[in-house]
């Protein structure tokens, strides 16, 4: 349960949300209360109609025909426009939402992903903001047609007879409690079968995007079973919520209908005793229809209000802080970096130092090894240098300026990443490389230089629709080495001051590694690089090697330098690799 104020504040907003699409609304109302007026006009015509059924005068019941038909064409078109103007409002109101969500989802800090999993996001974007359609302009149109109807009705009623509606009015707060019941034992189950949908979908889209592993394994039953099972619990309720739909229709069919037959049977001593004519009591039966209609969208809507109140509010929260973009200094930086004393903690992990006291400086257009074994915090030094989390303790400094001071949209303008695993987005090859840049447009020709010089013209140029061609879901299309080349092109495009460089390690096989090699070559040249180092070759290779574990800086020093020295961690560090290399040759 959220608290009042919070309630009070979400709310709010979903006026506000509103109030953009006043104009398309008002007309709307508009179109709602003349519907509302001929359908509440309908019953009235048609008690006069049978009243005068016996007359001779048949001018007149073709004039009331006529008529009657004239306010049934009025309110179909009506209620279409009607119909219209709300359900498109509520896709603009959807479309405008979504639009603003994702972009202030894609501006959170890092730290915002560590917390959030990307289908939970997923459906804060898909069912929380359909909801709002679903509530804010249908809901919410049904509850004032409801409203205006129900008042209408019970105007009229009371205008035929006084007594015979003061009984039924009696028996609404009996309709309004058992829908009321019903609608709640619907929501608590609708909300578990999404949970169950939600665990059957995750049990299906786990196995099916590792099927490679579940085959290899030959775990398809299992991975079968898994999904039954899930399944299973879905069914169960659904089973259960189809009973409990069958008692409540027969509960609110004897309601309904034993109304009815009240109406009709004190209606007839009425007529009988000359209160109401035969078209009245018609009439009326049928404004009582209108009238628990209307009661029952009433009682719904409340429910369904609170509950868009509560999917709504988690939406406003992910809509209100962006990432802390750092300082303002747009300064161009000179390639030099220095950690000083720098002490770290993973948010998510508060209690676990992930680097401690850290001090080291980079010259502009040194190249710079970061080693240790797993977990020793090398993603972690790059993702500080990234600036997506702040340190506790410690800066770093670009030159002569403190990382906090620096705009970090700008600084990362001036620093380029290429990751050991490249992602490659849906598109095509061009769109992937051009991805480099996000400040202007980016010319073909710049496109095919970059390409060129990492060694991926050639291989790019063999595909029939050359540099269009469509990567797919991951690059499915492209080898390890030319998915490698492409990443390692954008980089090139995005010509970076600082080049962050997180070496794969995983084999290539000798010609491919002997293109990637020359194009990290010319990648590095005169730029200054850390990189994330597993090879021997690229180690020794290095102006310096930084050894870090658990978070701490242990050796530093020039590879050759550090190799010599038997009783250093360099030195166990890389016979360790040496002997795995002999086995698994990298
Ligand atoms: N997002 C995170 N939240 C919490 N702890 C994290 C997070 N990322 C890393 N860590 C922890 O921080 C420490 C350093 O991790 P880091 O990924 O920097 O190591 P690494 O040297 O890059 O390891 P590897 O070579 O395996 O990639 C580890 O103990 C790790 O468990």
């Amino acid at each position: 349960m959220m608290p009042a104020d919070q309630n009070s504040k979400v709310q709010q907003q979903m006026f506000k949300l509103l109030w953009l699409f006043r104009w398309r609304l008002a007309c709307g109302f508009a179109l709602m209360v003349l519907t509302v007026i001929f359908q509440l006009a309908l019953p009235k015509g048609l008690a006069y109609f049978i009243d005068h059924l016996n007359t001779p005068d048949i001018a007149l019941l073709n004039r009331l025909a006529i008529l009657m038909l004239g306010i049934l064409v009025l309110q179909a078109t009506a209620m279409a426009g009607r119909y219209y103007v709300f359900e498109s409002t509520g896709y603009l109101l959807v479309h405008h939402v979504r639009k603003q969500l994702y972009q202030s989802i894609l501006n959170k800090p890092v730290t915002f992903f560590d917390k959030h999993h990307v289908g939970e996001l997923n459906s804060r974007l898909g069912s929380d903001v359909e909801a709002l359609h679903d509530t804010l302009t249908m809901g919410l149109a049904l509850f004032l047609r409801a409203s205006l109807l129900f008042i209408g009705a019970l105007i009229m009623m009371l205008s035929i007879s006084l007594s015979l509606a003061s009984v039924l009015i009696m028996l609404i707060p009996l309709s309004l409690f058992m829908a009321q019941w019903i609608g709640k034992q619907f929501r608590v189950r609708s909300e578990q079968k999404q949970d169950a949908l939600a665990a059957c979908g995750k049990t299906a889209q786990e196995y099916l995007s590792h099927i490679r592993l579940v085959k290899a394994f030959n775990q398809q039953s299992f991975a079968n079973q898994r999904y039954v099972d899930a399944n299973k619990k879905s069914l169960h309720i659904s089973l259960k919520n189809t009973a409990l739909f069958a008692k409540f229709q027969s509960g609110s069919l004897l309601l309904t209908f034993g109304s009815l037959l009240l109406t009709l049977w004190l209606g007839a001593g009425q007529i009988s005793s000359g209160n109401i004519s035969t078209g009245d009591l018609t009439s009326f039966v049928l404004y009582a229809g209108m009238l628990s209609m209307s009661a029952s969208t009433l009682s719904d809507f409340w429910g369904e209000w609170m509950r868009t109140v509560g999917a709504t509010s988690k939406i406003f929260n992910l809509m209100s802080d962006a990432e802390h973009s750092g300082g303002s200094q747009r300064r161009e930086i000179d390639g030099s970096i220095q950690f000083q004393n720098l002490s770290f903690s993973y948010p998510e992990r508060p209690e676990h130092c992930a680097l401690q006291q850290l001090s080291f400086s980079i010259q502009p257009g040194e190249k710079v090894a970061l080693v240790g074994p797993s977990g020793a915090g090398k993603s972690t030094v790059v993702a500080l240098l990234m600036g997506f989390y702040q340190p506790q303790q410690g800066q770093i400094i670009f030159g002569s300026e403190n990382l906090t001071d620096l705009d970090t949209a700008f600084l990362r303008q001036q620093i380029a990443v290429v990751e050991q695993e490249p992602s490659l987005f849906s598109g095509s090859i061009f769109e992937n490389i051009a991805f480099a840049v996000a400040e202007r447009d980016v010319s073909n020709a710049e496109v095919i230089k970059a390409a060129t010089l990492a060694c991926a013209d050639e291989f790019i140029r063999r595909f029939p629709q050359g540099y269009q061609t469509q990567v797919g879901e991951h690059g499915a299309q492209l080898s390890g080495g030319q998915k490698q080349r492409i990443a390692i092109a954008r980089a090139i495009l995005r010509n970076p001051r600082v080049l962050i460089l997180d070496e794969a390690t995983s084999a290539l096989d000798a010609a491919s590694e002997t293109l990637v090699q020359q194009a990290l070559d010319y990648l590095m040249q005169d730029r200054t690089t850390l990189i994330i180092a597993h090879r021997f070759s690229t180690i020794t290779r290095a102006d310096k090697v930084l050894v870090l574990e658990q978070g701490r800086l242990v050796q530093e020093g020039r590879p050759q330098h550090l190799s010599a020295q038997q009783k250093g961690a360099f030195y166990q560090l890389m016979s360790m690799q040496l002997r795995h290399s002999a086995v698994n040759p990298i």
